[in-house]
């Protein structure tokens, strides 16, 4: 049972330690945790339903994990195929590509709730 305990608590360790040294070392995650930070601030003073607060936090939240994603996939990439390859391009690529997916849909998503009360506001 304390066996149990400890692999979960350090599960959660593992899982946060993941998180500050992304924060900390890869900029593009640094940027998306900002970035959602504005919005997430921002909104508060928007007067959100539950509805568009779950839609926001969601998109936020989906962004920053598909950027951690992307970020273990070229990791993983640069170890495996340091050198110029088609296979590792790909990779880094489709990765890539995933992020700005689930970007534009965060966007879209933002200026619909985010620009739709500002517009009711003026
Ligand atoms: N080993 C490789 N072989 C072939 N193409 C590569 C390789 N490494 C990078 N690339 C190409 O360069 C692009 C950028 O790769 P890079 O590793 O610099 O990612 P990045 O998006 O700049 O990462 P970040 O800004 O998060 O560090 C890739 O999407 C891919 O097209």
């Amino acid at each position: 049972m304390q066996s149990f305990l400890k692999k979960f608590i350090n599960k959660f360790r593992y899982a946060f330690a993941g998180l500050f040294d992304g924060i900390r070392h890869d900029h593009s995650i640094a940027l998306q945790c900002l970035i959602g930070l504005f919005v997430f601030i921002a909104c508060i003073f928007l007067h959100l339903t539950v509805w568009e607060w779950l839609v926001i936090i969601l998109m936020i939240a989906l962004v920053i994990a598909f950027e951690f994603i992307n970020s273990a996939l070229e990791t993983i990439t640069d170890k495996i195929s340091p050198e110029y390859s088609l296979e590792a391009k790909k990779i880094k690529d489709y990765a890539a590509a995933a992020v700005l997916v689930i970007s534009i849909a965060a966007a879209i998503s933002g200026i619909i709730i985010i620009g739709g009360k500002i517009y009711g506001m003026l």
